[in-house]
């Protein structure tokens, strides 16, 4: 993806935003490396189908276009939902009790997007009911099409701009905060994990690694864990010393972890290179914020709320605005705390599969019953715990000024509201809603108008929208507090906790031993040592309004091809100006 130079404007609803070839291409022998070597040459779409979905039920209802890519968990292809019209990207999922943590991981998965449902987090749509509740190895998840990622519009393009840094980390840093409101953690956050669309559109994926944290749950049992992308790991994870270090004095870093300690002190002492001077032309309010991003102490990086608070994003974020989400309640993840069977796992999937069916159905009788006005998501319902034969639990989405009340309770940053204030949902829309056209997908060579994110729908028409609520179901017991390492004082500052610090001790050497001389850990890949969530910190909660609009004069896009292990995947991007709103979300 290329994008051109985005400059501040007020929008217009005729000029057309991009032009764009598709950004996955895929051929039949792709299709063919894909799913197991057969050769699909002279036969029909039909087979594919057949192929790709095995004996699932929902065969009749994708057209299966083109793959679009491969992760180490499964192959996703595009498709149109003859249902409804749409793209789709479907995610296969083979083979998932092959291990259990596989089979944990699809479960997490689902159950995270599920109920994290925002404008800046890929949507699940649909889970295919797998033909027998027993008997199934493969998963199918449908997502709403993204048309890339953000590694391939890194790479394709060498000119964005300073708005569109701006722009991707503020849609970014929005996505955590409600992540993290959630007291969800993604711990993979890279570029190939956030989709992307040519109008500059980003969507946080692949919640494999997340994790959900509880006051219970000691951290360190979340550090243990914690590995991430190698390029992506905050020193504190390389070293191994995350924890263990503290300041003697303002200049010198002790390392309680011998072989952390012992490594940095025989490195060479050199003086850091101001950012000013590695980034001449980088706007300067975005390199204080990154060096605030980038303390090397974990207690003086901002939280994404109060990197959303920067003034780097001035004009940009208006904080109480942002969406938050009610956090997650423990009995979603009862199955991260004890050893469970492959049988158990099963159990749980097809039950939340079970759920989300029923889930997707209301949703499309709702869209059938609206002519398909109204883009439904139905509040979620939870029914049962997430453990095998626990005791049904019946929840329902609290509504907003009873989440604000909670929160407030266990967020000592709150500052604002939750997002089903009528401020959401009523205020008027930003000045450029009458000039806002439909979203539609890009077509190879197709000029499409200005963008406008989905989100806007339910403003512009006063629909009810359940996204406009926070979801979760069951409200915590009690205030989450943290009682580990880090807690985070009303000036959103982590303090550590010395009974807690000295607890790690125990882990040194484990932590060592992933960490700091593990070297079976593949160097691109996030490992999932142990299944135990943890505990961190949360973000704030509020609401959001975004009402200014950047414009995007866009340019050529190059082509760029990638591999996804043998699947090479074409990104032409063919851009023109482009417009887009900078708006609220819900
Ligand atoms: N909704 C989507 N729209 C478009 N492309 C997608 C979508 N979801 C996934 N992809 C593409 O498929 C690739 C693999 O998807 P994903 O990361 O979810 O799989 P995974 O098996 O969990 O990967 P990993 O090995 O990184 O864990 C992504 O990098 C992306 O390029």
């Amino acid at each position: 993806m290329h994008i051109g130079t985005p400059t501040r404007t007020s929008p217009t609803s005729e000029s057309p935003i991009l032009k764009m070839d598709d950004a996955h291409k895929a051929t039949t022998s792709n299709f063919t490396r894909a799913f197991g070597g057969r050769s699909f040459t002279g036969i029909t779409m039909g087979s594919m189908e057949m192929e790709f979905f095995s004996d699932y039920g929902d065969v009749s209802r994708y057209k299966i276009q083109e793959v679009i890519g491969k992760g180490s968990y499964g192959v996703v292809c595009s498709a149109i939902d003859t249902h409804t019209g749409e793209k789709v990207a479907i995610k296969k999922i083979h083979d998932i009790f092959e291990h259990v943590s596989d089979a944990a991981r699809i479960l997490r998965e689902i159950k995270l997007l599920r109920l994290l449902r925002h404008p800046d987090i890929v949507e699940i749509k649909h889970v295919m009911l797998p033909p027998s509740r027993r008997d199934f190895k493969d998963i199918y998840v449908v997502f709403e099409l993204m048309e890339s990622d953000l590694h391939q519009v890194i790479k394709a393009n060498d000119d964005l701009t300073k708005e569109h840094y701006q722009f991707f980390l503020y849609q970014l840093l929005r996505a955590l905060k409600y992540i993290h409101t959630a007291n969800v953690y993604h711990r993979d956050l890279k570029p190939k994990n956030i989709l992307a669309n040519a109008n500059c559109k980003l969507k946080i994926c692949d919640f494999g690694l997340a994790r959900v944290a509880f006051n219970d749950t000691p951290t360190t049992v979340f550090w243990t864990d914690y590995v991430a992308t190698r390029w992506y790991r905050a020193p504190e994870l390389c070293g191994s010393f995350y924890s263990r270090f503290y300041f003697v004095s303002a200049d010198e870093l002790t390392v309680r972890n011998d072989k952390a300690r012992r490594y940095l002190t025989s490195m060479r002492k050199k003086q850091p290179i101001p950012f000013a001077q590695k980034f001449p032309n980088a706007d300067p309010l975005a390199l204080r914020l990154l060096e605030r991003l980038l303390a090397f102490d974990p207690k003086d990086r901002p939280t994404a709320e109060e990197a959303l608070a920067d003034p780097y994003f001035k004009g940009l974020s208006k904080i109480e605005r942002e969406p938050s989400c009610q956090p997650i309640t423990k009995m979603e993840f009862e199955f991260e705390r004890r050893r469970v069977t492959k049988e158990e796992i099963g159990e749980l999937i097809f039950r939340e599969i079970l759920d989300a069916v029923d889930q997707f159905k209301q949703q499309f009788s709702h869209l059938e019953e609206n002519g398909g006005k109204s883009y439904p998501i139905m509040p979620l319902e939870r029914k049962h715990a997430s453990l095998p034969r626990s005791t049904m639990v019946h929840s329902n989405m609290v509504p907003s000024k009873e989440q604000s009340n909670i929160a407030s309770c266990i967020n000592r940053q709150t500052t604002g509201e939750f997002n089903n204030n009528s401020r959401d949902t009523e205020s008027p829309a930003p000045r450029s809603i009458p000039g806002l056209q439909k979203f539609s997908q890009a077509k190879p060579g197709k000029v499409v108008g200005p963008v406008i994110p989905y989100e806007y729908a339910s403003v512009v028409k006063g629909t009810y929208d359940p996204r406009t609520f926070m979801r979760g179901s069951v409200l915590p017991s009690q205030p989450i507090l943290p009682t580990n390492h880090y807690q985070r004082s009303t000036s959103g500052k982590q303090e550590r906790s010395a009974t807690e610090a000295d607890k790690g001790v125990s882990l040194q050497s484990k932590l060592a031993q992933q960490c700091g001389v593990n070297a079976k850990i593949a160097p691109d890949t996030a490992i999932n040592i142990d299944t135990n969530p943890f505990f961190m910190t949360r973000a704030g909660v509020n609401k959001i309004e975004q009402d200014d609009r950047i414009a995007i004069e866009t340019k050529l896009l190059q082509s760029k091809a990638h591999q996804y292990g043998g699947i090479s995947t074409t990104a032409h991007r063919k851009v023109g100006p482009v417009q887009y709103g900078m708006t609220r979300l819900f």
